[in-house]
């Protein structure tokens, strides 16, 4: 089963970068999570953000690993604590589903994303930039992947 992370924006500003890596490096490389990003549609050209989400929506949906779960990553989704994401993560491992987290661009992602999601994911109930959101993203999958393997990283 393999984690994919899907996103929209490609440069990620140092310190966050730093941040993804530290953690991302931090897994066996059985268990890594596969890093895909997309270009954002740039906000200076005019079009309407309906149409700059539709844009990024398609370059997410070409680069999907096919059969992945879909995840979207969304403030208006589920809470969830760290054990239930270990869980459903687990779950989703014996049935050797592979899964694939998509975080959106600067407007969010497309409405038909979110709807086409097989799960919605909530971080936080305050709205996060994207950048926080990838680095938050992969120390909860770390978490859960030490939770799910008895690393001493997570604490109960
Ligand atoms: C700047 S936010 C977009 C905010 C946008 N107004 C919206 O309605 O989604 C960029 C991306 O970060 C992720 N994100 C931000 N806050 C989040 C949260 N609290 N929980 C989960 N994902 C979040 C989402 O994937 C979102 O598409």
């Amino acid at each position: 089963m393999k984690w994919h992370l899907l996103a929209v924006g490609q440069r990620l500003p140092d310190w966050a970068e730093a941040a993804y890596e530290d953690y991302a490096k931090r897994f066996p490389p059985e268990a890594r999570v596969h890093l895909r990003t997309v270009k954002a549609e740039p906000r200076s050209s005019g079009k309407p953000v309906e149409a700059l989400m539709a844009a990024e929506r398609q370059r997410l949906e070409a680069a999907l690993p096919k059969g992945a779960r879909l995840v979207v990553l969304d403030e208006r989704g589920d809470r969830c604590t760290t054990a239930a994401l270990a869980q459903r993560l687990r779950q989703w491992q014996l049935d050797g589903i592979d899964v694939a987290f998509v975080i959106g661009g600067p407007d969010g992602l497309d409405p038909a994303l979110r709807d086409a999601a097989h799960w919605r994911l909530r971080l936080s109930d305050m709205t996060l930039p994207h950048a926080l959101a990838r680095v938050l993203l992969i120390e909860q999958l770390y978490r859960a992947w030490s939770l799910n393997t008895g690393h001493p990283y997570h604490r109960e």
